[in-house]
């Protein structure tokens, strides 16, 4: 995945790492955002009406390997699983195609996200920096919320502790383009949902788990058989809203089934592979293309510019 050479995305994106490190600390060979987790392998297949809505190659062949990171929230490396604010978890997904050839899902258990902009997630990462968590209203926290309204339903809709990695749904909050075989073209969300159905924990067990309780459940889960998800593309209507992560989508738009997931085994030697993947947000595939969100763009170079930062830090141990 290249580099973009616009000038203001780079600072942009290099202002928005500074502000995470300023928020959770600066943890050489981590993730500033994510940096909990841990991976797994596994097959995706393409459900048989995939086809009428993207021409990409993994749609076009029975199955593809697929390697899953999930995660935390935040920069913390050891945040512990039952902590509020590490919700969301990360699911990201990338699908093999072929030896350094892939294509990637990075999608979270949250539907949608605080802004619509980068330039915006900046502003509200550096009022999170400079308030007083025991006085949001007073502090630009407060006023940042006050006056985005989209941040604050985003902050007020409840983000449970699921029972374990494979008991939520997981969505990839930008639309994207899909394109078939004959040239049409629909836009569309990615929704993860598990075999296994939603399932989540009251405050009270919550509070109660250990502090690796998701991470440990998730190894001994898929220890015991396959964990599976299907890939769901939530299609818009014409006239709906698709360069915006903030705008929801009415309920009663058509869940397109792309394909399931089945994850087999963990990934061996997890903490160094975790360092080397990054994966991309941008699909840069045939048959699936960016809608015009701004979020991908800089969200693109923020991982990489972040992975580079990654990989290059000393192995841990
Ligand atoms: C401007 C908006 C955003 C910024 C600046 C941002 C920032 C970051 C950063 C710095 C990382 C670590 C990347 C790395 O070092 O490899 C990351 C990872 C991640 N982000 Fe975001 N993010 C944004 C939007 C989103 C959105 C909309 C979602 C949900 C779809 C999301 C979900 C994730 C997930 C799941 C990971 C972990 C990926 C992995 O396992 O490597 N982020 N983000």
């Amino acid at each position: 995945m290249p580099l973009p050479n616009d000038e203001k995305l780079l600072a942009l994106s290099h202002d928005l790492i500074q502000q995470f490190d300023a928020i959770f600390g600066e943890h050489p060979g981590f993730r500033p955002a994510h940096a909990k987790g841990t991976m797994f392998t596994g097959t995706f297949t393409p459900s048989p009406g995939a086809a009428t809505l993207t021409r990409a190659p993994h749609i076009a062949r029975s199955s593809t390997p697929v390697t899953v990171r999930f995660s935390n929230s935040t920069g913390v490396p050891l945040i512990p699983d039952n902590d509020p604010n590490a919700n969301p978890r990360g699911m990201a997904i990338r699908f093999n195609l072929a030896a350094h050839v892939h294509t990637d899902i990075v999608s979270h258990s949250s539907d949608g996200f605080p802004t619509h902009t980068g330039q915006e997630f900046l502003e509200l990462l550096r009022a999170i920096a400079t308030s007083d968590v025991t006085n949001i209203p007073a502090s630009p926290l407060g006023a940042f919320l006050a006056s985005h309204p989209a941040a604050l339903a985003y902050v007020q809709t409840p983000k449970p502790a699921p029972v374990s990695f494979a008991t939520e749904t997981y969505y990839g909050v930008t639309a994207f383009r899909f394109i078939n075989a004959d040239g049409a073209s629909r836009f569309g969300r990615y929704r993860i949902v598990p075999a296994a159905g939603n399932q989540h924990l009251d405050d009270a067990v919550v509070a109660s788990k250990g502090p690796d309780y998701l991470f440990d459940e998730i190894k001994s889960r898929i220890g015991s058989g396959p964990v599976e998800y299907k890939i769901l593309v939530q299609l818009a209507n014409d006239g709906d809203t698709v360069d915006d992560a903030t705008i929801h989508w009415p309920e009663d738009r058509t869940l397109l089934e792309l394909g399931t997931i089945a994850l087999t085994a963990p990934v061996a030697d997890s903490d160094h592979e975790q360092k080397q993947i990054i994966f991309d947000p941008i699909p840069r595939i045939e048959g699936i293309e960016p809608s015009g969100d701004p979020l991908l763009e800089v969200r693109a170079a923020v991982y990489l510019i972040s992975g580079r930062r990654r990989r290059a830090a000393p192995e841990a141990g």
